[in-house]
């Protein structure tokens, strides 16, 4: 890793669920929850104060299981938990690598974890904690991606790192269309109005109306956020 000074002071990295799952077709995958947590550590370790908050796809989604017939309500709260796993082992394996780490859930599990409040998140970004934020925005109907522009709001982070599947926001689904373009920049405005569903529309929404930057890459590469946080590896930039 280069010593270059990482380009912003508190960071909130939104981490895909489908992510931790390697090549796995759900669940979570040790070695690859090994490696973004020891890339986490790092980031940590630059001093930059880092919050994540974990998505759930890799183990259930509301809207798909709403499409079972359950009803959509039910669903989201199986989601959220789902989130709440990721989170817990995502504690784990950062504390695995030396580096202080705690979990914050906006679904009170107090025998598991400590309920999210932004004083307590806060608190323990100044200790140079890595905080992992479970459950989403705590409700239903909304996604962790939302969740992540909320957090990010609420503890005035410089921006939001989308670490995801593909190296960017492209006109299309890339794994859709393979003759989807990649944008290098973007604004909110262009994005909504686009549709492009790399994240949904109240978190680019969310994030417009508080300037909040996103940054978009792929968590495949190992490093990769801290490359971005130096300025390094192909991302798209999502500005106000
Ligand atoms: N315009 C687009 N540009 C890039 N990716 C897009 C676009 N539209 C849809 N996608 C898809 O969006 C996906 C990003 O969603 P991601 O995997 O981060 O899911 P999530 O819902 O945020 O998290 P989880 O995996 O926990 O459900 C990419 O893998 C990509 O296939
Ligand atoms: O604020 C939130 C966040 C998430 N959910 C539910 O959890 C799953 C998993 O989250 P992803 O963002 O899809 O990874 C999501 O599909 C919702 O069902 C929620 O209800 N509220």
């Amino acid at each position: 890793m280069s010593d270059k000074k990482p380009r912003w002071r508190r960071i909130v990295v939104k981490l895909s669920g489908e992510a931790l799952m390697g090549k796995a077709s759900h669940g979570l995958d040790a070695s690859t929850v090994e490696a973004i947590a020891a890339d986490l550590a790092s980031a940590a370790r630059l001093g930059v104060e880092t919050a994540v908050v974990v998505g759930g796809g890799n183990f259930f989604r509301g809207i798909a299981g709403a499409e079972t017939g359950i009803e959509r309500a039910r669903a989201d709260s199986i989601g959220m938990l789902a989130t709440v796993m990721n989170a817990l082992a995502m504690e784990y394996a950062i504390e695995k690598q030396g580096q202080a780490a705690r979990a914050l859930s906006a679904v009170a599990m107090p025998s598991l974890c400590e309920p999210y409040s932004r004083q307590a998140a806060l608190h323990h970004l100044g200790k140079g904690r890595v905080v992992v934020l479970a459950g989403g925005t705590g409700n239903p109907f909304f996604t962790t991606d939302t969740g992540a522009a909320l957090r990010a709001a609420e503890l005035s982070a410089d921006v939001i790192l989308k670490a995801t599947q593909v190296d960017g926001v492209y006109s299309a689904d890339p794994k859709r269309d393979p003759a989807a373009r990649r944008y290098e920049t973007l604004t909110h405005d262009e994005a909504i109005a686009r549709n492009l569903a790399i994240m949904d529309t109240a978190a680019f929404a969310l994030a417009r109306e508080t300037k909040i930057p996103i940054l978009v890459f792929s968590i495949k590469e190992p490093g990769a956020i801290c490359a971005v946080l130096q300025g390094k590896g192909r991302a798209t930039l999502v500005t106000p």
